[in-house]
């Protein structure tokens, strides 16, 4: 008998407004590599059979998502996202029926397809999973005043990337939990851990960076050409 084929629907934040790119438009708009960085995120979505749905969170006022030939794509739905990514994720959240739910940043469009897989596999247990990328620098805590406070041990100290995979229903109420106590949620798993959860940490490519400020383009084109 075949593995059960769980159902899965993906979020892809895409609210936000990249004011660390300091560009005219929102960074997931912007040009790479002959598409923009969120047509690279959903190409790769969309390649991957187990993903049954795709809803991407638009800020409430977004003017280029619906130009987009993908807009129309029948695999496609939007929601309104929030002032904050926890918000936008949650929002998005009431619109999920699959009982599996992947979030993955608009703004991570080197994401590669056996990283996909990889989450997707481990994800569909109680406690979720996340890809994650070991630190490999020495790590320092400022001061505050740009001075070393101290030396940060790097012994299993790991990147949060996205794609993150949960249980519905079970990060619906975690999220929901963790924001109503008024806990600091920068990533899904942020709210799993305050709800007593362990997600699985799957080890993935450094290379699934997210774009964040200018310099970060080039870096996403590069490693894009070499996809
Ligand atoms: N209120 C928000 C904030 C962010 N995001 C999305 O979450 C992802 C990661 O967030 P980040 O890199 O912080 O994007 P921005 O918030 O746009 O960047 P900045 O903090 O520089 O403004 C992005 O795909 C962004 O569009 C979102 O959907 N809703
Ligand atoms: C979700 C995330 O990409 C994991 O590293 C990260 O927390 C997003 O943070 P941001 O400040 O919203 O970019």
């Amino acid at each position: 008998m075949s593995a059960p084929n769980f159902s899965v629907t993906a979020i892809v934040p895409a609210a936000g407004i990249g004011s660390r790119m300091q560009a005219d438009r929102p960074k997931q708009y912007l040009t790479l590599a002959q598409s923009t960085v969120i047509e690279h995120t959903l190409t790769c979505l969309l390649a991957e059979p187990d993903i049954e749905m795709i809803i991407v969170a638009l800020a409430a006022h977004d003017r280029w998502f619906a130009q987009l030939p993908l807009a129309t794509h029948p695999r496609i739905k939007t929601v309104v996202g929030a002032a904050e990514r926890a918000n936008t994720v949650l929002n998005a959240l009431q619109e999920v029926t699959s009982e599996w739910v992947l979030v993955h940043d608009a703004a991570r469009p080197c994401l590669h397809a056996c990283d996909l897989a990889a989450v997707l596999k481990a994800g569909q247990q109680a406690d979720g999973a996340i890809l994650a990328s070991r630190v490999v620098d020495t790590m320092k805590r400022g001061d505050g005043e740009g001075l070393i406070a101290e030396s940060v041990s790097r012994e299993e100290l790991w990147h949060a990337l996205t794609p993150q995979c949960f249980a519905t229903q079970t990060l619906l109420e975690a999220l929901s939990a963790a924001l109503a106590a008024g806990a600091t949620i920068t990533d899904e798993a942020s709210a799993m851990e305050w709800a007593g959860f362990k997600p699985q940490l799957v080890a993935g490519r450094a290379d699934n960076i997210k774009i964040t400020r200018p310099e970060d383009l080039s870096l996403a084109q590069f490693f894009l050409e070499k996809k």
